[in-house]
């Protein structure tokens, strides 16, 4: 039985427990660097690794075209992520994801077709993805979404109040938007692609967590730059720093780009030698990805079957 940890209640806005705080970013991308090279678990150990991963995935659309068929669709995958006979294979049942995640106006489609599965979904708002809304009308599609079953809500921040260093504003904006989702669990999204340095990244993941921010979210996945391993490792130390201070857990969600086995491996290695084996749990962790899961389920039936299926012959190395 996992501890379970109690939901995040945020602080009073703190500045002087990040305002003079500055990221070595040469240190940051060596040791992130360091990951990829890492001679990656191997067979039944990494088929865990991958099972675990596929529990914290966030299966995403979140496209200009999609339709309510897409969605059923992506929720009928979301029940049932890898193929029948490969689970049996591994000796394990009842794999699920960790949410699905869509657009607002798609909230009921998915709260529809997820119906007694226990998935929950999530919806993006606040003016995703820009965030370049008035306030009171974000708030407002946080109330929407909310209102048609979405159980948590990943808002995106005003890059402006980063690039600004107007972080009183910043957490005055993120407070407001936790107070709108009521029982909802709050993610933000610090498009962290937009920030320019880690220093700021670090900044803003204080400020989020500050003002109860129950996930901190790399991207959108529609900046040019989405999640990296460096910012990555910048927003761990920053929920480490975060629990140390206030004893309170929040979650981290990379999203953007994450496409391959390979990539969900090497953020559960960061995860783990950085927070610990807890936080790989889909309450502590999860992944933004609209992709990812075609692969992991590609290299589940190779370490089965021994073979490929033909959408795939890239050996997770
Ligand atoms: O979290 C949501 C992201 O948009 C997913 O990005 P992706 O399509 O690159 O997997």
């Amino acid at each position: 039985m996992t501890h379970s940890f109690p939901r995040p209640t945020g602080t009073a806005f703190t500045p002087d427990a990040f305002e003079t705080q500055t990221v070595n970013t040469p240190a940051a991308e060596r040791r992130a660097a360091s990951l990829p090279a890492r001679r990656s678990v191997k067979k039944d150990w990494q088929a865990a690794w991958l099972l675990r991963a596929i529990t914290c995935i966030d299966l995403t659309t979140l496209a200009g075209d999609d339709t309510a068929g897409r969605v059923q669709r992506l929720c009928a995958k979301a029940r049932n992520p890898v193929r029948a006979d490969l689970l049996a294979a591994l000796g394990v049942e009842g794999v699920t994801v960790g949410a699905v995640c869509v657009y607002p106006t798609m909230v009921p489609h998915a709260v529809k077709a997820l119906a007694g599965s226990g998935i929950p979904v999530a919806s993006v708002a606040t003016g995703f993805p820009a965030g370049l809304t008035p306030l009171p009308l974000r708030l407002a599609e946080i109330s929407y979404a909310v209102d048609q079953g979405a159980a948590e809500i990943d808002i995106v921040i005003t890059r402006e109040h980063v690039l600004t260093g107007n972080w009183a504003a910043l957490y005055d904006e993120i407070a407001a938007m936790r107070a709108a989702c009521g029982e909802a669990h709050l993610k933000a999204i610090l498009a962290t692609g937009d920030l320019k340095t880690l220093t700021n990244v670090y900044k803003a993941s204080m400020v989020a967590m500050q003002a109860g921010a129950d996930f901190i979210k790399t991207s959108t996945g529609k900046e040019d730059v989405n999640a990296t391993l460096p910012v990555s490792l910048t927003m761990l130390r920053a929920l480490r720093d975060y629990r140390d201070r206030t004893g309170q857990w929040v979650g981290f969600k990379p999203a953007g780009g994450l496409k391959t086995a390979k990539d969900a491996m090497n953020w559960q290695i960061l995860m783990k030698e950085e927070l610990g084996t807890r936080w790989l749990m889909p309450d502590l962790f999860r992944i933004g990805a609209s992709s990812l899961l075609g692969d992991i389920e590609r290299q589940l039936e190779h370490h089965v079957t021994g073979r490929y299926s033909a959408a795939n012959r890239h050996a997770l190395a």
